[in-house]
């Protein structure tokens, strides 16, 4: 009979030691579905411990489900396991070296997945993907999510649900939903939703102001001086963007001045965060430094955010100095979504869940649940039918097969 054996294949397990945890996985795994009516119940009650250490360390796991074949079982079964070794309670205590000591305790994770993530995607993802998409970040903890731009849709048309979307998410728990809005129209049809945080956007490149824009970067920051006072009489907070912030597709290499002159424009109509985007992820530590040196003589550190592109790989170190130079406002795509219409070439944000799983290493808080953000990088990557551009993200969803 198939089940006495698995029993007495399992049972050479019993002196398991919690580092061979993965490869009980892969044992749950190849067992025959026949046994499924037993999944409810884990093996470990059939198995004795040679110890106390062992025991304590099976009853630890006794809360996951065993059999994984079918998908929210799986799903749950991941969950818990990440949730269990990669929490953001990973390091609790502080963490003491002078490369780290600049490091703020907390940082306010921005999630820009279901806004700069899917604005670039060819085919259109349903409303109702986005708004579960949406529910899943709130529910990992992330304190704002970007939901959607109010942009014309000839423009972008993937956003064209806008209105639609913030309808849909009214209510979600305590998350901020900032909305892009590129001129008073785009604005008043956000307030007409409920929007409470909108975002408008500038470039430091003249070049791509006029491809993303249509407007030179004096016109577009005209047309921000009139959201900003409209916002202003709503008790609306404006977020500004920048882009471009150290290399243009078109104009190449781009010197901090220019960077620090938009940055002081958009802080002077009342922008209460300014967000630094390397849009099509050129920028090294090299190029970086010199121009948060440049901004941080215009804007308080306290008002800066960093919004990273990963196209050559460089957006977490970017991040980490940015940190140590004491910015605690990160921008990151759920999977590392994304890419600009206007710029070609350029891949996806930095991905949240290794974002998170960076600080939850140097123990820095950002209250976010890593488990969950998984399950939500998982959905998307799955609805959108290819892997995820997070590293943490496959590793943490591959650890239960190993
Ligand atoms: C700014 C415009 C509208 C100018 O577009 P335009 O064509 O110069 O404007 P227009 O005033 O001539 O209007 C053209 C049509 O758009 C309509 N329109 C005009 N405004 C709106 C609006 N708000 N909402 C809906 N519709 C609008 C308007 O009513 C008209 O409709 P028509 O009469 O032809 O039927 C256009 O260029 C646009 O929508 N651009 C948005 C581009 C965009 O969303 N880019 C991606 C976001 S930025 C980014 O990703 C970078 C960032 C933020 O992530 C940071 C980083 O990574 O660097």
């Amino acid at each position: 009979m198939f089940l006495p054996e698995s029993v007495s294949k399992l049972s050479r397990f019993r002196s398991i030691r919690y580092r061979k945890y993965f490869s009980l996985f892969a044992l749950a795994d190849e067992m025959d579905s026949k046994v499924v009516g037993i999944r409810d119940r884990c093996f470990w009650k059939h198995a004795e411990f040679r110890n106390e250490k062992e025991a304590s360390l099976s009853n630890y796991e006794t809360k996951r489900p065993l059999f994984n074949k079918d998908l929210a079982f799986l799903e749950l079964g991941a969950y818990q396991t990440l949730n269990r070794h990669y929490s953001s309670h990973y390091h609790t205590g502080e963490i003491k070296h002078k490369l780290l000591g600049s490091m703020p305790k907390f940082v306010k994770i921005v999630e820009v997945g279901p806004r700069d993530g899917l604005q670039n995607e060819k085919e259109i993802v349903p409303t109702s993907v986005k708004v579960e998409l949406i529910k899943m970040l709130v529910s990992s903890g992330l304190p704002v999510v970007e939901a959607t731009s109010f942009v014309s849709p000839k423009w972008v048309p993937q956003l064209a649900d806008a209105k639609d979307v913030m309808s849909a998410i009214q209510g979600f728990g305590h998350c901020r939903f900032p909305v892009l809005t590129p001129n008073l129209k785009g604005f008043e049809a956000a307030m007409a939703v409920g929007a409470k945080d909108v975002a408008v956007f500038a470039a430091a490149s003249e070049s791509f102001s006029r491809s993303n824009l249509n407007c030179s970067i004096e016109d577009s920051l005209a047309r921000y001086r009139d959201v900003a006072l409209a916002a202003k009489n709503h008790e609306v907070p404006v977020r500004g963007y920048i882009s471009c912030v150290v290399g243009c597709p078109m104009e190449g290499a781009v010197p901090p001045s220019k960077v620090a002159y938009v940055a002081e424009e958009l802080i002077n109509m009342g922008c209460a965060e300014i967000s630094l985007g390397d849009t099509i992820g050129v920028g090294t530590p090299g190029t970086v430094i010199p121009m948060l040196e440049a901004v941080l003589d215009v804007v308080p550190i306290e008002k800066l955010a960093v919004h990273f592109h990963d196209t050559y790989g460089q957006a977490l170190s970017n991040i980490l100095l940015s940190l140590q130079m004491g910015i605690s406002t990160v921008d990151s795509s759920i999977s590392g979504l994304g890419g600009c219409p206007y710029a070609k070439g350029a891949t996806g944000n930095m991905a949240t869940e290794d974002v998170v799983y960076m600080l939850n290493g140097v123990g820095v808080k950002t209250n976010v649940d890593l488990g969950k953000l998984i399950l939500a990088g998982d959905y998307i990557s799955k609805y959108l039918g290819r892997p995820s551009g997070s590293k943490a993200g496959i590793a943490l969803s591959n650890a239960s097969k190993l």
